[in-house]
């Protein structure tokens, strides 16, 4: 699969939203942060204005639900017109459930990590997912420094990915820029969150291009896509 960018409109001006969504519309994906003041110490947006964005964009949305309690709030991202919904592992009740009611209600569904969490226990679980989330900052606010750290998840995630050969999406969110991106994707993600990196260049449409030849670059010689 070719590589994906998704600007986060965490770092966008939420005065005016559409106008933010239009400026990125060569992009994948929008990312859409949502924060319930629970799950994480923030709070942003709901239901009403993903349903807006979806209006105001062609760019499908790619909702990370950073909420407590998702199993009961994510099909509503799904009518509200979100086209990939990811709810976090730390805070779903019943994961497979919920992963087949999203697919089943249309969108693609994608399971977060936190920092903390591993992906070992999640093995069995890869089948339900259309894309797997490691974040790479703690979720919470855009502009925090990428968690290096957080390299040999990527590439433990990519192993499992290929040992099941599975279909799956490994996307990063956090810190990701043109100064960590190469190494992201050399340790095998294919999907990437920019917030800061995107919406704070002077063209924020020239930085997502930049940042996907960028990734392009370094994922044609990672050894993890020769063979996939
Ligand atoms: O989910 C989150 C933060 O919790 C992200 O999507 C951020 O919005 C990414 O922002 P940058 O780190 O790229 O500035
Ligand atoms: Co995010």
């Amino acid at each position: 699969m070719a590589v994906q960018i998704n600007p986060s409109i965490l770092s966008a001006d939420f005065a005016r939203l559409a106008d933010e969504a239009k400026a990125v519309e060569g992009a994948d994906w929008l990312h859409v942060d949502v924060m319930d003041n629970h799950f994480v110490p923030n709070l942003t947006l709901g239901v009403p204005v993903v349903e807006s964005l979806a209006r105001a964009t062609r760019t499908p949305l790619d909702c990370h639900l950073m909420i407590e309690d998702p199993d009961r709030w994510a099909p509503q991202y799904v009518e509200a017109g979100a086209g990939s919904v990811t709810f976090h592992a730390e805070a779903a009740h019943a994961p497979v459930r919920l992963a087949r009611e999203i697919r089943a209600k249309g969108a693609r569904a994608s399971m977060a990590l936190k920092p903390g969490s591993p992906i070992e226990p999640y093995e069995d679980l890869l089948p339900e997912l259309d894309m797997v989330l490691i974040m790479t900052v703690e979720p919470g606010f855009g502009g925090q420094s990428f968690l290096d750290i957080m390299l040999p998840k990527i590439r433990r995630t990519r192993e499992l990915i290929a040992k099941h050969d599975l279909d799956l999406w490994l996307q990063v969110d956090g810190g990701v820029s043109a100064a960590t991106i190469e190494r992201c994707a050399e340790a095998g993600a294919d999907v990437f969150v920019a917030g800061s990196a995107v919406y704070g260049a002077s063209d924020p449409s020239e930085a997502v291009r930049a940042l996907r030849d960028e990734a392009a670059t370094a994922t044609s010689r990672a050894a993890w896509a020769c063979d996939h």
